[in-house]
Parts: structure tokens; C-alpha cells; sequence
């Protein structure tokens, strides 16, 4: 057992310091961070530490599409002038590979791992009973401070009909013991690309069907439409700008989506991936006086508190972006706030976002496609990317959006390693750098970071060829003549 600051043991009943609720990223970080400032948590976890990050997110849909990436460029091995011959996948060792991958990490987000921090966890289903206090399987803690940390869950939309099929979802996919002959995807986001991808690149016929006008509608359309023009080079069909009306089962699991457009998308396995809706309807949160939104989203302040100032939120049900660098960071800053009284705030002006595919999509920032008073956009096709020529990846591009001072406020970059590319660019912003400071910075060649790095040389090329900027170089140039021929 821990003890205090005096060296007196707690006693079983005392309130802890902070109750931490959920053990994915937001928790585990939020638990460990707060003990390591010598507060005495308790952390309770209904499920497996590590959360959707780790079992169900990230990391299997990273290794899945690492298999995948393999299978893609074996086949597509020729144009290179090697023949591997035919190209078989075997899918148990591919889910061997990311059972494996899964298994490498888990450690680190084991029970195991946070009791050596000093934290205690509990297995079992928390629900708050009033504003410090919480129940857990029948077992009631006193808490004076909380941290709500239980992630999101797939959202399942009420169309018509689809209650009626057998559909899967990011956390029942990692099941599948065969390779599904054809899989259709609803949600052309980030799940959906990615998977899509993925399942594409193994063997399955895919289909996306997306409701916006494109795949990824939040990102610049210029990299959502090379990632369109990548999936179909993989066989993916795309089926945009129309949303499914009503889903009608013809038995065995399969059946046929209706999109408002008149199509029908046939499907014998459906793969749900429509975005995530916060797990907050079964905690008790009435009860600790925690309000949501309409949404069921936990309201926080800047400082993450819910409206019970002793409870604090991080992660994916909070509203805000549902990365694991976001809960990770988050629930870092809430528990700082909860345990030292810093006032920590949230910044959201560089959150960096990627999507995996092959090419990766990856953005920071302001938009790059929307026009903007006194901002300026620039772009680099990878075309002139040399590492990009070298290794037959040209389709992508690097854009930034800057304001009038040079300063970097927006970015994105489609291509391989976008997502390595995107830390410069984020740090960029973060730290208020202008397009002259990336372009001054010497940069190993040939790498993909040519692409923003060229990106930011043509901006400072633009702005030193205006009329005044040109005046200035003039005179500078000929009154260093004057002085080497005086010199001379
Ligand atoms: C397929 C997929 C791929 C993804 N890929 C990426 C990626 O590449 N990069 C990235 O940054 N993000 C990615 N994400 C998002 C990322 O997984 C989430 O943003 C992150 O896991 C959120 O962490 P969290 O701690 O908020 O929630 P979670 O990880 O969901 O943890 C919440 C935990 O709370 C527990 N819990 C819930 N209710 C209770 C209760 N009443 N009592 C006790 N415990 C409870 C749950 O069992 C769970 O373990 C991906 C998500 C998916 C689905
Ligand atoms: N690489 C990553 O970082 C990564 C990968 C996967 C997931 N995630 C996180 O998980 C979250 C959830 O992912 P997601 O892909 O489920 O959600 P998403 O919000 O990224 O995409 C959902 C897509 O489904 C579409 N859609 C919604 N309802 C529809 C309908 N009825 N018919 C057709 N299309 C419909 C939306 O227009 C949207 O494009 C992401 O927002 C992201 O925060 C991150």
C-alpha cells in the first residue's frame, strides 16, 4: 500500500485523490501523470488497460495495413523490374502479425505497468453516485477529485433496416478469421479509408460508400482526391454524394444498400464506420452534477473541467479531436490542472491529424483549400519531389497556408511518410515560424520533407520578387559592387 506525504498509510475508505474512470490513452496517462506528482489514484478499468487505441484501433489497423502495404508492392513489383511471381496472402498470418504487433506494445499499457507508477486499478464498471463519490460493481469510492476518461464507441446510425443486418465495426473487425470475399465500407473517413485500403490491397472487393460529395470531406480536397485516385488504383469502388436511405437484408448477413441517388450497393459483409459516439450514457454523470451535449458529449472548459469542478475530462468523449496524441496530451494537462492547481489550457491551433493510407494524408492547422483575407497558399507537387520520382510515388502534394508575415499557419501533405513529415510543420506553427525560417534550415536530401521545405523556398522566392523586396536586393547588390571595386 502507498502512503502519504507524512508516511501514514491511507485508510481502505479514505477518499482518493483522483479517481480515474477508463484505463485507454486518457487514462493511463491522466493516472500516471498524477501520480508522479504524489497524488494517490485509483484507476478502474471494465474491460483491458491499453483501450480502443491499442486493441481495436491504432495499432491493429496500423499493422493490418503495413500487411497490406507488402501485398500492394509485391504486386505492383514489375514496374520496378522484379518479379516475385503470384502474389498470395495468407490472412491467419496476417492477423497472426497484428495480434503480434499488439502483444509487442500491451506491456506498456498493462496493470502491471501502472502499479509500478504507483497507481492502483481496479477491473470492474464505474458510475458516479454523487459529486465525489462512485460506485464500482456494487463497491463504493469517495473521491475528491476524478478523471472521466471513457473514450467513444462506434456510432451506429438509425437508417432504416441496418438494426436487421449482421454489420461489423472497427472493434468487431479484428474477429474476422477469413478474408472477406467483398466488403463494403459506409463512411469514407478515416476508418473507412484506411480499412478500405487495407481489405482492398489483401484480396477482398471493396466498396465505399460515402455521403459527402468525397472521401475524407474535412480535409483540402486536393489530397482527399489523390487518396480517391489511390483507392481506385487499388480496386476500391467509390460510391460518393449520396447517403444510404434504407438497408434491406436478403438473408445470411448480406444484403443491399439504398442510397438516396437511386444505387444499389450490394454487400455480403458491411463495415460500419460513420464516426464515434462518446460512452457517457450509463456513468452516473446526472448524479456528479457532469453535464453533455446533445451529443452525449462531456462538456469541458479550457482547462478540461466539467461542470463539476472536481471532475475533469480527456479523450475521445470529450468533443474534442479523437486522436490518441489528443488524449494522451489532454489528459496530461487535466490531471496537472486537478492535482498541482496550474491552469493548463487547451490549444487546438496545431493539432496535427494523418490518415494512413498509402499515399498519408496529413494535415495541421488552418485549411489549405479555403481562401482567406491576408493569407497566402502555397503548394509543392511531389512531381518535383525527388525522393518521390526516385521511388515511383509522385502523386502527391505539400500546401501551406501562411498569413502576411511569412508565418506558417496551415498544412498539408499527401504522400508517403506524410505523417513523419507533418511533426516540422506542427512545430512550425506551434512555435509561430515563418516560411524563411523552414526554408533556412538545411534539410537531408532526398527525403519527402522536400516537399513543404520547397513549398516554403518558392514562398520566400515570391515575396522577394515584389517590387519592393526587389528594390531593396537592388540596392543592397550594387552598393556591394561599388564597395569591391573600391576595394579592388
Ligand atoms: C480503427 C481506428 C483507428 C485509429 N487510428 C488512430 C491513429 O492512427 N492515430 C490516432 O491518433 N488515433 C487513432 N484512433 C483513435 C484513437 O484510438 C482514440 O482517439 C483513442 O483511443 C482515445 O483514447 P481514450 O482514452 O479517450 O478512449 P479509449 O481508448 O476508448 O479508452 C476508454 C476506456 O474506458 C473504459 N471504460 C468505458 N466505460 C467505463 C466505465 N464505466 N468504467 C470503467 N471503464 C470504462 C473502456 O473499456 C476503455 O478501455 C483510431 C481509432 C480507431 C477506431
Ligand atoms: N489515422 C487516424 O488518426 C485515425 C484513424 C481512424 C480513426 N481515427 C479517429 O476515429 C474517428 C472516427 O473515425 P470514422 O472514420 O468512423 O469517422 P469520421 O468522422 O472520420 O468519418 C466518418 C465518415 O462517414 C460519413 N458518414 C456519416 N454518416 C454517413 C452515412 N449515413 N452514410 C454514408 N456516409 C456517412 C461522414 O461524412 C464521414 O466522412 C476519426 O474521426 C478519428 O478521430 C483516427
Amino acid at each position: 500500500m502507498s502512503t502519504d506525504r507524512t508516511g501514514t498509510a491511507p485508510a481502505e475508505d479514505d477518499p482518493w485523490d483522483l479517481l480515474v474512470v477508463g484505463g485507454g490513452t486518457a487514462g493511463i496517462v491522466g493516472a500516471k501523470t498524477a501520480a508522479r506528482l504524489g497524488a494517490r489514484v485509483l484507476l478502474v478499468e471494465q474491460e483491458r488497460t491499453g483501450g480502443d487505441c491499442l486493441w481495436t484501433g491504432c495499432v491493429p489497423s496500423k499493422a493490418l495495413l503495413a500487411a497490406a502495404s507488402v501485398a500492394a508492392t509485391a504486386r505492383t513489383a514489375q514496374r520496378f523490374g522484379v518479379d516475385v511471381g503470384e502474389v498470395r496472402v495468407d490472412f491467419a498470418q496476417v492477423m497472426e502479425h497484428v495480434r503480434a504487433a499488439i502483444h509487442h506494445i500491451a506491456p506498456v499499457d498493462s496493470v502491471e505497468a501502472l502499479e509500478k507508477s504507483s497507481v492502483v486499478v481496479r477491473q470492474g464498471t464505474a458510475r458516479f453516485t454523487g459529486r465525489n463519490s462512485a460506485d464500482i460493481d456494487g463497491a463504493s469510492v469517495a473521491f475528491r477529485q476524478a478523471l472521466v476518461a471513457t473514450g467513444a464507441a462506434p456510432a451506429i446510425p438509425g437508417i432504416a433496416g441496418l438494426a436487421d443486418v449482421e454489420h461489423l465495426t472497427s472493434e468487431t473487425v479484428w474477429d474476422l478469421d477469413e478474408l472477406p470475399a467483398d466488403l463494403v465500407v459506409l463512411g469514407g473517413g478515416s476508418i473507412g479509408c484506411e480499412l478500405g485500403q487495407a481489405f482492398a490491397r489483401l484480396g477482398s472487393r471493396v466498396s465505399v460508400v460515402e455521403g459527402a460529395s468525397g472521401i475524407l470531406p474535412r480535409e483540402d480536397p486536393a489530397a482527399a482526391e489523390a487518396l480517391a485516385r489511390a483507392l481506385v488504383g487499388d480496386g476500391v469502388e467509390l460510391h460518393t454524394g449520396s447517403g444510404v436511405e434504407v438497408v434491406e437484408p436478403t438473408g445470411g448477413g448480406s444484403g443491399i444498400l439504398h442510397l438516396g441517388s437511386g444505387r444499389k450497393v450490394p454487400f455480403t459483409r458491411l463495415l460500419v464506420a460513420v464516426g464515434r459516439a462518446p460512452r457517457t450514457s450509463d456513468l452516473g454523470l446526472d448524479a456528479a452534477g457532469v453535464e453533455v451535449d446533445g451529443h452525449g458529449f462531456v462538456v469541458v472548459d479550457d482547462l478540461l473541467r466539467t461542470t463539476n469542478h472536481h471532475i475533469w475530462a480527456a479523450g475521445d468523449l470529450t468533443g474534442h479531436p479523437q486522436f490518441t496524441h489528443t488524449a494522451g496530451a489532454h489528459a496530461s494537462m487535466a490531471t496537472s490542472n486537478a492535482v498541482l492547481g496550474v491552469r493548463r489550457k487547451v490549444n487546438l491551433t496545431a493539432v496535427p491529424r494523418v490518415t494512413f493510407t498509402d499515399p498519408e494524408v496529413a494535415a495541421v492547422g488552418l485549411s489549405t483549400d479555403t481562401p482567406a483575407a491576408g493569407l497566402r497558399r502555397v503548394a509543392w507537387s511531389h512531381d518535383h519531389v525527388d525522393r518521390a520520382v526516385a521511388e515511383g510515388s509522385v502523386d502527391g502534394v505539400s500546401r501551406l497556408v501562411v498569413d502576411r508575415r511569412g508565418r506558417v499557419l496551415g498544412a498539408t501533405v499527401v504522400g508517403p511518410r506524410a505523417g513523419e513529415t507533418v511533426g516540422e510543420l506542427t512545430l512550425a506553427i506551434t512555435r509561430g515560424l515563418t516560411t524563411r525560417d523552414l526554408a533556412g534550415v538545411t534539410h537531408p536530401y532526398p527525403t519527402y520533407n522536400d516537399g513543404p521545405w520547397n513549398a516554403a523556398v518558392s514562398d520566400v522566392l515570391d515575396q522577394l520578387a515584389r517590387p519592393t523586396a526587389r528594390r531593396a536586393v537592388g540596392v543592397l547588390a550594387r552598393a556591394r559592387r561599388w564597395w569591391v571595386q573600391r576595394a579592388a
